[in-house]
Order: structure tokens, then sequence, then C-alpha cells
């Protein structure tokens, strides 16, 4: 799978988009195969540590049937070396005007985080329809989701921060709701110990969850 695809088919690739936190890059490549091996096609490295770039252009190279993508960009020049580094997609927590306009730089599609209702209209100012919503359950959750339906139609949300296995299905049954983000794919203590049939036993339940 190559080429840059509409930020909206981001949305399609997975019911759970995984949001990783990598301490080591050689843990990359059998993370995504087993995520792979699961049934789910995209994963997010968040670059919240020193190894993420590396991770990225390892997976990128390595696993090109997974959509690899850069999270946790906060910076304009995160925006640009995640695309250096071979990212095809990019994931904002939140959306300051200098991160919009690298990320927008970079050709790639994008999920730029919002938390309120201005801040998901801003957006849709800059024409961006597919936003992720963080910090999810913090900002109000499924409530939220569901009460910006009506006046927002036309977006649609990646929730994501303090989502389950057990809360995801409430999330994905919205109309308004593509995929969901959430960690619990790739929990830190497996990728340490290298247990990736436990990441491929998690990734098929969450690839079964679309109702
Ligand atoms: O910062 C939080 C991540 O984006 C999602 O993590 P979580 O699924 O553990 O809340
Ligand atoms: C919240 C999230 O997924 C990110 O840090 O990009």
């Amino acid at each position: 799978m190559t080429g840059t695809m509409p930020a909206a088919e981001l949305l399609r690739l997975s019911p759970v988009m995984p949001v990783v936190v990598l301490d080591d890059a050689a843990r990359a490549v059998p993370m995504a195969e087993a995520l792979l091996a699961g049934g789910v096609r995209v994963v997010e490295l968040t670059l919240r540590t020193p190894v993420a770039l590396a991770a990225v252009e390892r997976v990128a190279a390595a696993v090109p049937d997974i959509v690899v993508g850069a999270g946790t960009v906060t910076t304009p020049e995160q925006a640009r070396r995640a695309a250096d580094a071979g990212a095809r997609f990019l994931v904002t927590p939140g959306s300051t005007d200098a991160v919009l306009d690298a990320a927008d730089a970079t050709g790639l599609p994008y999920l730029p985080g919002a938390g309120t209702v201005s801040e998901a209209m801003r957006l849709a100012e800059r024409g961006r329809t597919e936003l992720k919503l963080f910090p999810a359950e913090a900002a109000g959750g499924i409530a939220f989701l569901r009460s910006v339906a009506g006046p927002l139609p036309g977006l649609r949300f990646c929730p994501t921060g303090g989502i389950t296995a057990a809360t995801a299905p409430g999330y994905l049954a919205l109309p308004n709701v593509g995929c969901v983000g959430g960690s619990w794919l790739t929990p830190r203590d497996a990728l340490a110990a290298g247990d990736f049939s436990r990441v491929t036993a998690l990734a098929k339940e969450a690839a079964a969850l679309r109702p």
C-alpha cells in the first residue's frame, strides 16, 4: 500500500487506530507485523520518545501493508521530520496555526486535534472535516459527540484518550465517529517483553469491533 489517501480514508482503515508509545525502535517492525496479523492496517506512532522517528522509518520501509503515521505532532519541525521519515499521515493532539501550516505543507493527510466546538469549527474553516477528538473522555466523550452531530453534521471524528475495548463500541455506533484511537492494543509491558502474540490477540478483538 503506497501513496497518499484522503483523511476520510484514514478513518475507515480500522475501527481502532492503535496509538503506540515505543521505547525501543527494534520493537517497531514486529509490533506492526503483529497488528497486521490481527487485521489492523493502521498504526500511529507517537513522537513522545526519542526512538519514535526511527520507528516510523523502520515500519514504513519494512511493513508497507500497514499505514504508518506519526502522532503527538506538536511542532512544525516534527511534522516535517515525520514526513521525511516516511509517515503516511500525521495526528496532532491539538491545533495551532503553525502546526497546521506545517502539516498542510507536507501534503500528507492528517487528523488535527480538537477538544471543543470552537476548535472543531476553526478546523472546518480550514477545510478539515476529519478530526481527532482529544482528550475524548475528558472532553465529554460520547455525550459530546452526540451533541455536536446536529450543529456540525459535516465533521467526522477519531476520538482518542481514555477509550477502552469496553467503551469503544459505544463510540463506534455514533454516526460522526469513523474510528477510535487507543493505546490498549499495544500495552507498553507487552512491547517491552516482546509479547507480540498478545498484540495480535488484542488487534483481532479490535478489528472485530465495527458494529
Ligand atoms: O495520550 C493518550 C493517547 O493518545 C491515547 O492513550 P489512551 O488510549 O491510553 O488514553
Ligand atoms: C492524542 C494523540 O493521538 C496524539 O498524541 O497525537
